[in-house]
């Protein structure tokens, strides 16, 4: 038994606090780490690519894709449909892979019924003032989107207690050192387990063997 499962993490933040930014960071250190592609009828920003960034589908699409019982977990978030699909996800995770959703409150509430051994993350900005700056800096939203996400910032911001771990992104290479170290110590965790079952597993067989 020497095969172990990798671990689902769901990662939460208000849009702008820099949840991409650090996700891409860690798997590009990491890059046994997945991060699953979510499904989205937002309009794709420039520099996204279908496929990559999200799967581009249209409202219908969407919606069958729901009726087809496609979806793990799907929400409307800022007037828009995001969901992850189910096709690839346990094979990742069978695969040994850590694998991670990126996903709003809604979606961890139902991924978290459905899967309760998913660990999960929620990042903050230091400041709604910076959560302001940063999505202005981002230069992808117009004003009017910018402003509704900041409105939606503050409810989304109060389920972070809902959430296993907390990182404040002020400093990006801080935030980055707590994301992997909270990584670092489910693996050796999960090491752990094996080498306990493993020895656990050769005693038995020895005591059956005489
Ligand atoms: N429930 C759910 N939320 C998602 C999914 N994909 C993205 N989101 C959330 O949708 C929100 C908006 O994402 P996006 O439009 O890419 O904007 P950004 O977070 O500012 O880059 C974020 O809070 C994401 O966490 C998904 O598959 N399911
Ligand atoms: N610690 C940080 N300090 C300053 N700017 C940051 C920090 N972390 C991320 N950013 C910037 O903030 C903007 C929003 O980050 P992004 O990762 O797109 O956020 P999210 O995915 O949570 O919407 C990006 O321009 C990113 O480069």
């Amino acid at each position: 038994m020497t095969h172990s499962t990798g671990t689902l993490y769901i990662i939460s933040a208000p849009s702008g606090a820099g949840k991409s930014s650090l996700v891409k960071a860690l798997t590009d250190a990491n890059p046994e780490i997945r991060v699953s592609i979510s499904h989205t009828t937002r309009a794709m920003r420039p520099g996204e690519v279908d496929g990559v960034n999200y799967h581009f589908v249209t409202r219908e699409e969407f919606v069958k894709m729901g009726e087809h019982g496609d979806f793990l977990e799907r929400a409307e978030v800022f007037g828009n449909f995001y969901g992850t699909s189910q096709s690839r996800l346990q094979q990742t995770l069978d695969e040994g892979h850590d694998l991670i959703l990126e996903i709003d409150w809604q979606g961890a509430e139902q991924v978290r019924k459905l899967m309760p051994q998913a660990r999960s993350i929620f990042i903050l900005p230091p400041s709604l003032q910076a959560l302001h700056q940063r999505l202005t800096n981002r230069g992808q939203d117009s004003d009017e989107i910018i402003d509704g996400r900041m409105r939606e910032a503050v409810s989304e911001m109060s389920h972070y207690v809902e959430y296993d771990y907390l990182i404040i992104n002020d400093d990006f290479a801080h935030a980055l050192d707590d994301l992997k170290a909270i990584f670092r110590a489910n693996q050796l965790q999960q090491k752990r387990q094996q080498v306990r079952f493993g020895k656990l597993l050769a005693e038995l067989l020895a005591e059956l063997l005489g």
